[in-house]
């Protein structure tokens, strides 16, 4: 999968001028592009219109493209592209094997092979037999992993990442992040990683800035 920006522009509720200069962009099978700028310059929302979920009243010129397939028109479920956030959210009333479960492709079916794949996905991200325990008894770096997991098993065209390892301290940020980077790079999956972290920006196989 290829993900492509082309001529992306976002116009910003009530603004009068696009909030940064028109993108352009593709992004190869496996590649993760980092994209920074300063503060209010339209990271979150870039990523927001790329995935589908961009709040009402912006608007926007350009398009989105994955393998070549025009995706601006269409619903955010119907894109197939995955995200990751900074809280790295797991529902706190589902177990973390439901939480996983949740994000499994309806494509995979029979109740047993679903339960496989989920312990499988929980054995490679250093989680295995947690699938009966409560996400909230889980440290930041594994709900981040148990949520790259859940993401994954969706099997998604592309990856959006907003800074999911701000929180973490300077130790376990490298370690998820390579765990991380390393599944996006294995699986071919196209991502764009918004960051304002340097170590970020190295670890990505090129950055973007966006500006005014
Ligand atoms: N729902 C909204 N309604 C109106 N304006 C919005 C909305 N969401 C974002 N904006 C505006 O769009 C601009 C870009 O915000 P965005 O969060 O995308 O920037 P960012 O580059 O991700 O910033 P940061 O690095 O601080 O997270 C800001 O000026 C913000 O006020």
């Amino acid at each position: 999968m290829t993900l492509e920006l082309i001529e992306l522009s976002l116009t910003a509720p009530g603004a009068d001028a696009p909030l940064f200069a028109a993108l352009s962009l593709s992004v190869e099978p496996g590649e993760v592009v980092c994209v920074m700028g300063p503060s209010g310059i339209g990271k979150s929302s870039l990523l927001a219109h790329i995935g589908g979920h961009l709040a009402r009243g912006f608007r926007t010129t350009g398009e989105v493209r994955l393998d070549g397939q025009y995706v601006t028109a269409l619903p955010a479920e119907k894109r197939g592209i995955g995200m990751l956030f900074q809280q790295a959210q797991l529902f706190p009333h589902l177990s973390v094997g439901d939480n996983l479960a949740f994000g499994l492709t309806p494509k995979l079916r029979g109740r047993v092979a679903r339960r496989e794949a989920v312990r499988e996905a929980l054995e490679r991200a250093g989680l295995a037999g947690m699938e009966d325990r409560d996400p909230a008894t889980l440290s930041g770096g594994q709900r981040t992993r148990a949520a790259l997991m859940r993401t994954l098993l969706a099997q998604p065209r592309a990856i959006l990442i907003d800074e999911p390892f701000a929180a973490l301290d300077t130790g376990l940020r490298e370690e998820i992040r390579s765990f991380v980077l390393d599944h996006i790079r294995a699986r071919e999956i196209p991502a764009l990683m918004v960051s304002h972290d340097e170590g970020d920006a190295l670890a990505a196989a090129r950055t973007v800035t966006l500006h005014g």
